[in-house]
């Protein structure tokens, strides 16, 4: 029972990418005229725009490939946690929650208000926290963010702990109308055979 709801981006010329990347388009490449039968579109985009996934590749050359993901880590049980107003997420924030047992966990921060620009400054993750959430049995961490790191991060400290903890990322999610809670998750990557990153479809089902 329950209805799937959307939790991606839409994508489009409006969405925001991060400064200096490739931006979003989309046009009919053959036309209908012209092929006598069909439209056939291309999309021409930085696969780190709207909601997706980052491969260990983006951020380390042994990293793997998208194709290389276990697809488990992208369907099933995740539970959303509401953390606003935090200038960073860490042990402490996360503490008072009963955690224990969470495969996939979803942030709901609120700091990214206006998504038809790329944001200022975010709330990013704490290194420290890998460590804490691998102990709970987490091996996904989504967030409502373009980044785990702060945006001017040329370490990607964040990146490489929860990588190292084997915990995968999801960026970009919409959550501004989910509660705090259990759901199911559905958020695939593409089978990109030599990608850092890809496009995800993120939907959730409210779970009783
Ligand atoms: N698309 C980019 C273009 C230029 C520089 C960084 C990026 C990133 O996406 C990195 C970011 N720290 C990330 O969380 O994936
Ligand atoms: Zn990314
Ligand atoms: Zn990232």
């Amino acid at each position: 029972m329950g209805i799937w709801i959307d939790i991606s981006q839409r994508l489009d010329e409006n969405v925001a990418v991060w400064p200096g990347d490739t931006p979003f388009s989309y046009k009919v490449n053959w036309s209908k005229v012209e092929s006598g039968s069909v439209n056939v579109g291309q999309i021409n985009m930085s696969l780190h725009t709207g909601t997706h996934i980052d491969a260990p590749f983006h951020f380390d050359n042994d990293g793997k490939r998208v194709i290389d993901l276990d697809l488990d880590l992208y369907i099933g049980n995740a539970t959303v946690i509401h953390l606003p107003n935090r200038t960073s997420i860490g042990v402490n924030e996360l503490s008072n929650l009963n955690l224990q047992g969470v495969t996939r966990l979803l942030i709901r921060t609120d700091a990214w208000k206006d998504r038809s620009e790329f944001p200022q400054t975010i709330p990013h993750i704490q290194p420290e926290l890998a460590a804490y959430l691998s102990e709970l049995g987490v091996r996904l961490i989504g967030l409502d963010l373009p980044s785990v790191d702060p945006l001017d991060s040329k370490e990607l400290s964040a990146h490489h702990e929860l990588a190292s903890h084997r915990i995968h990322i999801l960026e970009g999610l919409v959550l501004d109308d989910i509660g705090p809670g259990n759901y199911k998750l559905a958020a695939l990557p593409l089978p990109l055979v030599e990608a850092d990153g890809s496009p995800v479809r993120a939907v959730l089902k409210k779970l009783l």
